[in-house]
């Protein structure tokens, strides 16, 4: 495939040497909004910032060049971006999180919000440590978490970052040099604690799950998520 790299930090460098030992030619790579023809490539994948993220998927969807974006904290946006990408004919897949063990997590999450849902003597907690340089908090992926909790357990109906107040789902953001990503989930009683926890060892998981979507999805059209293409849950 000729991938478009939209954001060239660190995870675009990554994603561009996992993509090329899997056989695939970088054709874009840019840290700049425009400037470039996205269609030289046949696929984008953008890992840039929160205010540029919106800009250059609708900028693929009115190319009709399919893009996988795993840029967090421009979701405030997303519901306009799949309506772009319904009437351009697109294909998008967003991800908070694009690694397996995440992805399984992410399922292993949602049962155990099944589970204590109406255990009234547990109230549930989450932490998420990032590196300093990271622009967003709560992360994506402590988010998309909070959701599914909220979704399966009727106590919840919010999240609030740093803050524990009734009904709403209290996210940790920690900030600590060189982590790549770490997001615990803790359920406390007067009694016990049940954790369940994902700690990132470096940012390989993100970025070969990033190419393996846009593998997927090259010559498909329409909205997808990391569920279709790992096929779990
Ligand atoms: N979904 C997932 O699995 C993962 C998601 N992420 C997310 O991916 C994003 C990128 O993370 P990371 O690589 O660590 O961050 P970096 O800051 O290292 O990289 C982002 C890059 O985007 C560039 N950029 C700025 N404006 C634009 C623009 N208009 N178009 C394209 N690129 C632009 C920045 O350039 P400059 O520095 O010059 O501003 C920078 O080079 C973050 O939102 C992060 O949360 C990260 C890891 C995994
Ligand atoms: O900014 C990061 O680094 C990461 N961002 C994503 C998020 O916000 O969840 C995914 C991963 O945790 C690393």
């Amino acid at each position: 495939m000729k991938i478009a790299l939209l954001g060239y930090g660190r995870m675009g460098k990554i994603i561009e040497r996992v993509a090329l030992e899997r056989g695939h030619e970088i054709v874009i790579k840019t840290s700049e909004e425009g400037g470039y023809d996205i269609q030289d490539a046949d696929i984008a994948i953008d890992f840039s910032v929160p205010t540029a993220a919106f800009f250059n998927i609708v900028n693929c969807f009115k190319h009709q060049v399919p893009v996988v974006s795993g840029t967090t904290g421009w979701l405030h946006n997303y519901k306009k971006a799949l309506k772009i990408c319904e009437d351009e004919k697109g294909a998008f897949i967003y991800a908070s999180n694009f690694s397996l063990g995440v992805n399984i997590f992410f399922e292993l999450n949602s049962h155990l919000a099944k589970l204590m849902n109406g255990l009234k003597q547990y109230t549930v907690a989450m932490e998420e440590i990032h590196h300093t340089q990271k622009l967003d908090a709560p992360s994506g992926t402590a988010i998309t978490l909070a959701e599914s909790i909220i979704e399966k357990n009727d106590a919840y109906g919010n999240w609030k970052l740093n803050e524990a107040s009734i009904g709403n789902i209290p996210i940790h953001a920690k900030r600590i040099p060189d982590v790549p990503g770490t997001h615990a989930i803790t359920y406390n009683s007067p009694t016990d604690s049940i954790k369940i926890e994902h700690i990132a060892h470096n940012r390989e998981g993100f970025a070969l799950g990033a190419v393996i979507a846009a593998e997927w999805l090259l010559g498909k059209t329409g909205v997808y998520t990391m569920k279709d293409v790992l096929n779990i849950g």
